[in-house]
């Protein structure tokens, strides 16, 4: 568990991320449910959060009035222009923090005036603190609210610092990543199906594997390459498969990364 945190956390949109984050936050004892504020505009989500004894609001303007010392919003890239636009007076001085894909400090320096901005890239994870974030400081940003974003995201996982121009990269990367692992997941489960294997088992022995094999690469540090190798008998049939699987899904990779690159550009606007 962390050592608790003596400040309040506003999180504007409770849906897959802000809720995660919310969740995690109290989960891993930062902070108490009774110090983070989430503002949904859907009734069932603010029920579903509710329950966990945090505070809900029904709308951004609410959560702002209620001055957390932190604000990190949480809502789709496209509907964010308006929520500043609704808070921008009363954010003035505060460290607001965003999770949102492609919206650039800039632009958000530029609709919350007076406003110190971190912008973050989060991953899903961030809900059972094994997350993964980039985090940059905008020029009105101080140390210390980069400090105290760091603070609040490695509680829910690893943070790394970097240049804006990287987070998005790691965006494309590792924002988009747990889908890529869940289509290898169905991907592997559906070929085992197609070839006679029941699929239930099918399932719990891919995802079985997917997890030992992410706490070896992990647990030992061994390089992804050298783990294959491991696996790999000469003339045998990992060789036969990856001779298949292996340019396939590195074009696909590196073209699904540009994909999700150019369209977090798109998203900005850029
Ligand atoms: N889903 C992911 O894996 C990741 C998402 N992000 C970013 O996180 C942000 C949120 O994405 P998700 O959580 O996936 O979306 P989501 O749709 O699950 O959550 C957004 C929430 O905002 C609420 N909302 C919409 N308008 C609102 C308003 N005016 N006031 C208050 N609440 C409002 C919605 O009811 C919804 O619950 C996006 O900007 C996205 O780019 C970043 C990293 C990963
Ligand atoms: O699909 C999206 O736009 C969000 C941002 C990163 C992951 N999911």
């Amino acid at each position: 568990m962390s050592s608790e945190l003596n400040i309040s956390v506003g999180i504007i949109g409770g849906g897959s991320m802000g809720g995660s984050i919310a969740r995690g936050l109290v989960d891993s004892g930062l902070l108490p449910a009774a110090r983070v504020l989430v503002a949904d505009s859907d009734a069932e989500k603010r029920a579903a959060i509710a329950k966990t004894g945090m505070r809900v609001l029904a709308d951004a303007p609410s959560l702002a009035a209620e001055e957390p010392d932190v604000v990190i919003l949480a809502v789709k890239p496209q509907v964010l222009g308006d929520v500043m636009g609704q808070v921008a007076a009363r954010l003035a001085g505060r460290c607001v923090i965003s999770i949102a894909a492609g919206v650039s400090v800039a632009t958000i320096e530029a609709a919350l005036p007076g406003a110190r901005v971190v912008r973050v890239m989060p991953n899903l994870p961030v809900q059972v603190r094994s997350g993964a974030t980039a985090v940059t400081g905008g020029a009105s940003a101080t140390a210390d609210d980069v400090s105290l974003a760091c603070e609040l995201f490695s509680a829910l996982g690893s943070v790394a610092v970097m240049r804006e121009d990287q987070l998005d990269v790691s965006g494309a990367v590792v924002g988009t990543a747990p889908a890529f692992f869940s289509l290898f997941v169905d991907a592997l489960t559906r070929a085992a199906v197609l070839r006679g294997l029941p699929a239930a088992s099918a399932r719990e022995l891919v995802e079985t594997t997917m997890r030992g094999c992410a706490e070896q690469l992990l647990n030992e540090g061994v390089h992804p390459r050298e783990y294959m190798e491991r696996v790999t008998s000469p003339g045998g049939t990992t060789a036969a498969a990856l001779r298949e699987l292996e340019p396939a899904l590195m074009d696909g990779t590196y073209a699904a990364v540009d994909a999700a690159l150019a369209r977090t550009r798109e998203l900005a606007g850029r």
